[in-house]
């Protein structure tokens, strides 16, 4: 990625200002009082905290969310290592439409190309989604995850890391279905047989950092988003107040935990799925690992019946996740996103 092909240029709206301001107001919270204490004032007002952070940012970080240090140790290493192999040895389990996991460098958001090379795999292994974006086709698929022959531990760094990101997945939401004044449970069914991903994110330094995007403005689809950034910084979140761009200063052994588009849809806009986007910078290299907590194929995502009455109707029509992503998969890297869109109305827009 030595020369910059101008098919990374940013539009000039979306040239990133180097000179961000730092997020210093997105919330941290502490996930410690949950495992000890766990009284129901402390329980109340981690509810509460949670809750304000989904209105206000859309995105807060969390401390003490039960991972092992060594699990996070162990894939950030793999990460590093996996990126430093040749090109031809990390294309050896490319993605395609057919093999839709694997290794990928070249991903667009809205068309533009990211400055990022990524690494995809399920949670759950097979996973099974529709064999079709087609509404009517009813058959179904098993996506299978592709490994690197190198490094060898990759696999069980992998492995392991899903587990537990999936286990801790439902401890945020949980607290968020509390937050919205919902049974702490009422949300765990759709997440069965859950579609949820893994991406290690590559941004290698840029000799063009004010010109192109690690990745573009994007929201993400899923349900939850819950990140691991390194000590690199990159991440910039667009501030619901005035519309502006702020870093997301990393902190140590937290992860950045953001809506997506599912919640803000059963939550009928109580909360909303925030645009977000990642800066490169020149000298030094950035690694990241977002866990997309996604529901199971079959779910048909709509406003949940006890946040909707006469005054405040459903905002969304009924959408089913299995179909709504096998569209979407099928065009990211052409065309954008809304364009693609058969099910979600009132022009949502939602990236890759
Ligand atoms: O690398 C990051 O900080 C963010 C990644 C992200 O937003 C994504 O993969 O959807
Ligand atoms: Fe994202």
């Amino acid at each position: 990625m030595g020369e910059v092909d101008p098919a990374f240029f940013q539009t000039l709206e979306n040239q990133p200002k180097l000179e961000t301001t730092e997020a210093e107001g997105i919330p941290i919270i502490d996930l410690s009082s949950l495992n000890s204490s766990n009284t129901d004032a402390a329980l109340s007002s981690l509810v509460a905290e949670i809750g304000d952070a989904c209105k206000k940012w859309g995105f807060f970080q969390v401390i003490n969310l039960g991972v092992p240090l060594k699990c996070r140790e162990k894939i950030e290493l793999v990460a590093r290592k996996f990126f430093a192999l040749s090109k031809e040895e990390k294309r050896k389990i490319i993605k395609d439409e057919v093999k839709p996991l694997g290794y990928y460098d070249t991903e667009h958001t809205k068309n533009v190309r990211d400055w990022r090379e990524v690494f995809d795999f399920t949670a759950i292994n097979p996973t099974i989604v529709p064999a079709s974006h087609e509404p009517e086709d009813k058959e179904l698929k098993q996506l299978i995850n592709q490994w690197p022959q190198y490094p060898p531990e990759l696999r069980e760094a992998c492995e392991e890391y899903a587990a537990e990101l999936e286990k801790q997945a439902y401890k945020l939401l949980e607290l968020i279905s509390m937050s919205l004044g919902l049974p702490k449970t009422r949300l765990n069914g759709f997440f069965k047989d859950n579609n949820s991903y893994i991406r290690l994110n590559h941004y290698p330094p840029c000799p063009a950092p004010d010109l192109v995007l690690g990745l573009g403005r994007h929201k993400d689809g899923g349900a939850l988003t819950i990140l691991a950034q390194d000590d690199v910084g990159g991440l910039e979140v667009k501030r619901k107040t005035d519309g502006e761009w702020t870093l997301v200063k990393p902190t140590p052994n937290s992860y950045i935990v953001n809506v997506g588009d599912i919640i803000q849809v059963w939550s009928n806009d109580k909360y909303e799925s925030v645009e977000h986007r990642v800066i490169v910078n020149s000298d030094k290299e950035r690694f990241s690992v977002p866990f997309f907590f996604c529901p199971e194929h079959s779910t048909w995502v709509e406003p949940l019946e006890e946040l909707i009455n006469i005054e405040n109707p459903a905002k969304y029509k009924t959408y089913n996740w299995g179909k709504f992503y096998a569209n979407r998969r099928r065009s990211a890297p052409v065309i954008t996103l809304s364009e693609a869109i058969f099910a979600l109305p009132r022009g949502m827009q939602i990236g890759f």
